[in-house]
């Protein structure tokens, strides 16, 4: 298994491109299943998830295919891919398929709204908790449909003549179920009231996105949507959204060691709670025509508390990265935790590097210090893994991080991006 080996203390100095958010590519390339007509989707991350879900994708049927270079795009640019899901052949998503990607459970709504059934593998993704359905599949039997849970699947179907629109009313923010209803939605009969939906960014790109392809959708960007159905959808061509915990992940590596960034393409209005928080522990953030520059104001890192919330709270996503910052912090400072109930796996292997930090349900306590050291490290979960590479990044001597299969899952490029700033970074293959 490749592995990740840093030599902590160099300062961040330079241009980091940011990329698509694997959190609203995926749900976009979900959406291709909602038309027989071909979906554009720029600016694709290059990313293991997104090649998972490309599978999932072709095992419905779905052709795939990616552009070439474009006058005057650089090579940094995400990829340009076109789904085609002229005829969905297959409505089972199979375990071996599903079970390595939470969002693969997501295309139950889009082939339960055109195909009116759909069997799908109870998910897998990071583990970071429970992470139960229940949302999903209320919500879907508001819709109309009928479901049974057999042998690890959801077996789904739709009513004689499709999905009929409901009012459905989330007893918790669910991004995944927002995506999920929302896109079955689209193509139900009458008219479907989503409320307290998620108000994501990656919802919103998703929702806008629907629109763009014939969707009837109001209330986007707010906690209540209103989907009117429509007969049909068809084609578009849509962006994907830069990655805001992409951007949030390298403002905070740049927090830790020190030096001045401009994280080009970046969205602050994506990220606002978690900058207004970086801010608070003396980092300066300047938004410029082209991005987010960030600079570490040379006087210590000062211990901000921090709690996660649904958007536009402080993302759950940033929130082992933030607490990798804390660990450095001249003070003592708490994050609460409150969207994933295991989501603190990163703690063990921070006091690797002589971090000291306690846990009490969901409350972290960090008591900063200004030097951490270089250590073996045991990469657990998507984000708690790049928490240990900016760990290193920031640590004296070498951090050596194993089982990274994680990041591929989630950060573009992350070592090249990095030493290109004058990070010590590198691969280890095998
Ligand atoms: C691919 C993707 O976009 N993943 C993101 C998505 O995950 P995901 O969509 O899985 O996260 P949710 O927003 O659904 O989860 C929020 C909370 O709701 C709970 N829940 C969810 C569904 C359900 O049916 N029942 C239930 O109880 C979850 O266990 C969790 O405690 O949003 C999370 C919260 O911002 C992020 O950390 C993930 O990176
Ligand atoms: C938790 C994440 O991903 P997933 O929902 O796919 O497990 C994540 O992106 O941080």
């Amino acid at each position: 298994m490749d592995r990740i080996r840093l030599i902590g203390g160099n300062e961040l100095n330079g241009d980091i491109t940011i990329s698509g958010a694997k959190n609203a590519a995926l749900p976009l390339m979900i959406a291709s299943l909602l038309t027989d007509e071909p979906l554009v989707l720029q600016n694709v991350p290059r990313l293991a998830d997104v090649k998972q879900l490309e599978r999932i994708l072709e095992n419905h049927g779905v052709d795939i295919a990616v552009h070439g270079r474009r006058r005057g795009e650089d090579e940094g640019v995400g990829q340009r891919m076109t789904f085609h899901a002229a005829d969905i052949v297959d409505t089972t998503a199979p375990y071996e398929l599903v079970s390595k990607m939470r969002a693969s459970f997501w295309v139950i709504g889009p082939l339960l709204a055109r195909c009116h059934e759909a069997r799908v593998s109870l998910p897998g993704g990071c583990a970071i908790g429970t992470r139960p359905v229940d949302l999903f599949l209320i919500g879907l039997k508001e819709l109309g449909a009928e479901i049974d849970i057999d042998d690890g699947y959801v077996v789904a179907k739709a009513p004689k003549g499709g999905l009929v629109g409901a009012h459905i009313k989330f007893p918790k923010v669910s991004v995944g179920a927002t995506h999920t209803l929302l896109m079955a939605a689209t193509l139900a009969r009458g008219t479907t009231i989503l409320e307290n939906a998620a108000q994501e960014p990656e919802i919103t790109n998703v929702a806008e996105c629907l629109v763009a392809m014939g969707a009837k959708i109001s209330g986007i960007g707010t906690r209540t949507l209103t989907i009117e159905g429509v007969d049909r959808l068809h084609g578009a061509t849509v962006d994907v959204i830069p990655d805001r915990i992409e951007t949030g992940t390298f403002a905070m590596a740049a927090a830790m060691t020190g030096g001045n960034v401009l994280l080009k393409g970046a969205r602050p209005e994506h990220l606002q709670s978690a900058l207004d928080i970086l801010g608070r522990t003396g980092v300066n953030l300047t938004v410029e025509a082209n991005g987010l520059r960030v600079q570490r104001n040379g006087q210590g890192i000062t211990a901000v508390d921090a709690e996660t919330d649904p958007f536009p709270g402080f993302p759950t996503d940033l929130q082992a990265q933030f607490m990798a910052l804390m660990t450095m912090s001249s003070g003592t400072s708490h994050i609460r935790e409150t969207i994933f109930e295991n989501r603190y796996m990163h703690v063990a292997e921070l006091a690797r590097f002589g971090a000291d930090i306690s846990v009490d349900g969901q409350l972290a306590t960090i008591r900063g210090k200004s030097q951490l050291r270089g250590a073996q490290v045991m990469a657990t979960d998507l984000r708690a893994s790049v928490s240990l590479v900016i760990a290193g990044l920031a640590a004296k001597g070498e951090t050596v991080v194993n089982r990274i299969y994680h990041l591929d899952r989630g950060f573009e490029r992350l070592e090249e991006k990095l030493s290109a700033c004058g990070a010590e970074i590198e691969r280890l293959a095998g």
